[in-house]
């Protein structure tokens, strides 16, 4: 798999600007993009990733997406006043042109294109583009919401034409429908295209009915389009994991995508006077590490919104931390998706229904649409806010974000986490590992015996047991005191190593550490103190074992295809793990396991957005090297 991040910036991009006075339009200012890059410099960021020149998208890519008609006017603006700008601006809906927006224009598209090429040759395995104008609202024959060519739509025409791609994932978590990219592809089926947009039953921007839920794709493409409209603002983090975990992964892992490409827009988080959403930036690198599970990692981030310059510059650092591998920030807070939320997750599913295996066994009762009822009972006698007001409270509510921003990041980036992963290597097992390695020398017998003393002696007859565990605390010692980020280590027995693992780590004054545990599980460890919660994935219901508050069975057998694996880890387990907020992960693979070893490898890189990715991996013999890549592939 190739490595390395590549990052796409121009400064030339931020000469596009507004000419006069359009309370609409003067958000999408040209420091949206030089205050990012600033940001990332700040966070030593921009010299940690591969620099990729930007370019001018040529005519004929743009028209992959674009009617000459709609490129011909583009090109003639570059010669207008400002009289003229203004109105040829007037013909699109919440668009402005300046002298150099063509140009800037055609250096957005080039910029995508780049970072195709980039990760498509192998070069980088990801890469993010700053890039303005925007995208996702432009259309085939006409400019809309700041977009005037679509950066997104054209590249993956592009990626189809150039790389014979036949699938490929365009996720869109800007807060606004890209409507645009919609109608560009949705009777095409080689494109799945996911939107999450603030919607408010179709009260917000562009108020289409083409936004909501049940449009699902045409002729071909049906299936292909999946909208979840937020109808009340406010969504948090839980309720943007929520709508990952339970609607776009397991079809995403269902579509098994060769190429995914973000439509990354910001306004979706915490401060943005568009969204009016609560997500705090750290949301990105979660939403950012789950994408590179897929495509082997080959993932373009577009930017597209973003218009609170402090959020919008956190959550772009967050992104670009995580395409570079470094450890996933801890998601603090309320786990549980608000109602609004949960309605239009299932709704979203139930239209779905028909189209993928993964919903099969569905029940599609369209939930009863209680937000809807009473937002429309709140309609019939309401009286509408003034425009101006809101724009007011928005001014003051930026200073007000920007300080909890600054309070709220410090305490998730410092101390920087380290992201190395520690194992006892047999000799030349070196030559395996990547560079992040470090091997760990092994303890010796007496303090591994007064280790395990307490608990379990009479279990550890053998020396080889004695010895396996030893290498394992050794390397769960350098987890607990941080010095690494994740361990992995073989042994003969995993139940006894990971209840040995969790009891050390209690013992360390760890507050909740999940273990998940794949096989038969022996032991089990007691958790009535809640510091511990198990899940085990066996294959059948163990006799006499009785599933008690902290420890669930989940009994899993792999089928052929094998994607319930996903919908099962995706809809079941994460959800759990994320709630319980660990400080530890214990991976422990046991006998008979009813996993194969990509199944095991995406459990542990899932599991790497919990706890800042602190994991212990205890594994039985064989998968022990497959299992080291995937942990140390931060
Ligand atoms: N009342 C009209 C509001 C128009 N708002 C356009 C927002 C475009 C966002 C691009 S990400
Ligand atoms: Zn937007």
């Amino acid at each position: 798999m190739a490595s390395g991040t590549a990052l796409i910036y121009d400064e030339k991009m931020a000469t596009h600007k507004l000419l006069w006075s359009d309370p609409i339009c003067d958000i999408e200012v040209p420091e949206r993009l030089s205050s990012s890059y600033e940001q990332l410099k700040s966070y030593h960021l921009v010299e940690r990733c591969v620099p990729v020149p930007a370019r001018e998208g040529s005519e004929e890519e743009i028209l992959l997406v674009h009617s000459l008609e709609h490129l011909e006017v583009a090109k003639s603006t570059q010669t207008m006043n400002e009289e003229e700008l203004k109105r040829v601006s007037e013909n699109y809906d919440a668009f402005f042109f300046h002298p150099s927006t063509y140009h800037c224009a055609r250096l957005a598209v080039g910029a995508t294109l780049q970072l195709v090429d980039a990760v498509m040759s192998g070069e980088v395995r990801n890469g993010m583009a700053l890039v303005r104008p925007p995208g996702h609202h432009s259309q085939r024959n006409a400019a809309n919401g700041f977009c005037l060519f679509n950066n997104v739509a054209i590249a993956a025409e592009y990626a189809k034409l150039k790389y014979g791609l036949q699938r490929i994932l365009i996720v869109d978590w800007d807060v606004h429908h890209g409507q645009g990219i919609q109608y560009i592809f949705e009777e095409d089926p080689s494109v799945l295209y996911f939107s999450w947009h603030r919607y408010e039953h179709q009260e917000f921007w562009p108020s289409l009915k083409e936004s909501d839920y049940d449009a699902v794709g045409l002729g071909k493409g049906k299936g292909f389009n999946i909208n979840l409209p937020w109808n009340k603002v406010g969504m948090g983090n839980s309720d943007y994991l929520a709508a990952f975990f339970h609607v776009l992964l397991p079809m995403a892992f269902e579509f098994d995508p060769e190429l995914v490409i973000v439509s990354s827009g910001y306004d979706s988080g915490i401060g943005d006077p568009e969204g009016q959403m609560n997500a705090t930036p750290e949301v990105f690198a979660h939403l950012t590490h789950f994408l590179m599970q897929l495509a082997n990692g080959k993932l373009c981030v577009i930017l597209e919104g973003g218009y609170h310059l402090k959020s919008l510059g956190e959550s772009v650092c967050m992104t670009v931390k995580t395409l570079l591998g470094d450890p996933v920030p801890q998601i603090t807070g309320e786990m549980a998706p608000c109602l609004s939320a949960v309605e239009s997750i299932q709704n979203v599913r139930a239209a779905h229904k028909p189209y993928w295996k993964w919903l099969a066994y569905e029940d599609t009762s369209f939930l009863q649409n209680l937000s809807t009822k009473s937002h429309l009972l709140k309609k019939a006698n309401s009286n509408t806010s003034t425009e101006h007001e809101t724009k007011i409270t928005n001014n003051n509510n930026t200073v007000k974000v920007e300080r909890f921003l600054e309070l709220h990041m410090k305490n998730i980036l410092f101390p920087v986490p380290p992201i190395k992963t520690a194992t006892i290597g047999s000799e030349g097992s070196e030559h395996f590992l990547s560079e992040h390695v470090q091997l760990v020398k092994e303890m010796d017998k007496t303090e591994i015996k007064s280790l395990v003393s307490g608990f379990y002696a009479d279990l550890v007859e053998e020396d080889k047991i004695l010895l396996s565990l030893g290498s394992m605390l050794a390397i769960l010692d350098k987890i607990l005191k941080k010095e690494v980020c994740n361990g992995i280590a073989a042994s003969p027995t995993a139940a006894l190593s990971a209840a040995v693992a969790l009891r050390h780590s209690v013992r360390f004054g760890f507050q909740r550490v999940l273990c998940v545990f794949v096989g038969d599980m022996q032991i089990t460890p007691n958790t009535e103190d809640g510091k511990m919660l198990i899940i085990n994935i066996c294959e059948k219901e163990q006799p006499g074992k009785t599933s008690c508050k902290h420890c669930i069975s989940l009994n899993w057998k792999e089928d052929a295809e094998g994607n319930d694996f996903f919908s099962a880890v995706l809809g079941f387990i994460l959800p759990v793990a994320y709630s319980y907020q660990p400080n530890l992960t214990v991976i422990a693979v046991g006998p008979n396991r009813s996993l194969g070893i990509s199944g095991i490898s995406l459990l542990v890189a899932l599991l790497q957005g919990l706890a800042e990715s602190r994991i212990v991996a205890v594994i039985e013999h064989p998968v022990v090297l497959s299992t080291t890549v995937s942990l140390c592939d931060l």
